[in-house]
């Protein structure tokens, strides 16, 4: 790992600044446990090919549960990417699926981000192909039509924080062994231009979004249709405002944090 580090500290990252310079480029309840594993229980399940992706469909409430499966760290390689894309393009397409849950299946690790193998002694079509699956990850989750939150289960720098970052909602367990942020400065690595705006998303949620999720996770809570439409009707203005705030387009030129 250390090598690994030095290696692409050292600047022996072909293609890659060029590439991040582009622009364009039961009922199913969950819970966190105290170690960071999370609990559900799965009514039917569909997973990537090779498991790497593991999907528990929970059919009453129309929540996929996606759990990374790639031990030791569940690095973003290009198969993971690839599979993961292939997940999400799938459940985009479910007409019964109404929201999704990230997380991971390895103990105390969400992902270590992206796969140090994939940025080194490789052909340069290879560097293309990674940097378009990875860019491909995130506009699909950040632009997706589902309700998506991320169940931060472990440690996560990062492209594993990018991943978290794109999701509409972010829950972490409580552990102060699991650490999250962008470490990739120290190998060399400059963040694009949107890492900003989903970053500063995230500190400046407007209040109706913690009502947004109060009320998605209340309906995976409790099954009682009557009390949700009740919920849904009283604050209909605010769900509708959170709604549009967590799916709306980057739109950097017209962004507070730009003007
Ligand atoms: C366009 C968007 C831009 C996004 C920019 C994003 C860039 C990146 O994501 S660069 C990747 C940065 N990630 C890291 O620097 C993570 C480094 N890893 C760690 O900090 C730790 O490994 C850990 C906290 C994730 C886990 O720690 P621990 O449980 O102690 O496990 P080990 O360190 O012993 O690692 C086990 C095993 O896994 C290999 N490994 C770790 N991270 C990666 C990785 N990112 N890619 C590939 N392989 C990784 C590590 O080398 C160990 O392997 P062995 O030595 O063969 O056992």
């Amino acid at each position: 790992m250390a090598a690994v580090l030095r290696k692409l500290i050292q600047g022996r990252l072909p293609a890659l600044a060029g590439v991040l310079c582009r622009r364009s480029g039961n009922e199913g309840h969950l819970f966190l446990n105290s170690s960071g594993s999370t609990l559900m229980q799965p009514r039917c399940g569909y997973s990537s090919p090779t498991e790497s992706v593991i999907v528990e469909m929970d059919k009453a409430t129309g929540v996929a549960l996606l759990k990374l499966n790639i031990p030791p760290v569940n690095s973003l390689s290009l198969p993971l990417l690839t599979e993961l894309a292939i997940v999400l393009d799938k459940l985009e397409m479910d007409k019964h699926c109404r929201g999704l849950i990230l997380t991971s299946a390895v103990p105390n690790i969400f992902s270590a981000g992206l796969n140090l193998f994939d940025m080194m002694d490789k052909p340069n079509e290879h560097y293309s192909e990674f940097w378009r699956a990875v860019q491909e990850i995130w506009i699909k989750l950040y632009g997706s039509s589902l309700a998506n939150i991320a169940a931060i289960n472990g440690s996560s720098p990062a492209g594993g924080c990018l991943l978290a970052l794109c999701s509409d909602y972010r829950i972490m367990a409580n552990n102060p062994h699991f650490t999250i942020g962008l470490n990739e400065t120290r190998l060399g690595i400059v963040a694009p231009f949107w890492y900003d705006i989903l970053q500063w998303r995230v500190h400046h949620p407007p209040p109706c979004l913690h009502l947004f999720v109060m009320a998605l996770v209340f309906r995976l809570h409790v099954h009682h249709p009557s009390a949700m439409t009740k919920v849904t009707r009283a604050y209909s203005t605010e769900l509708k405002i959170s709604v549009s705030y967590v799916k709306q387009p980057i739109n950097w030129r017209s962004h507070e944090i730009y003007k």
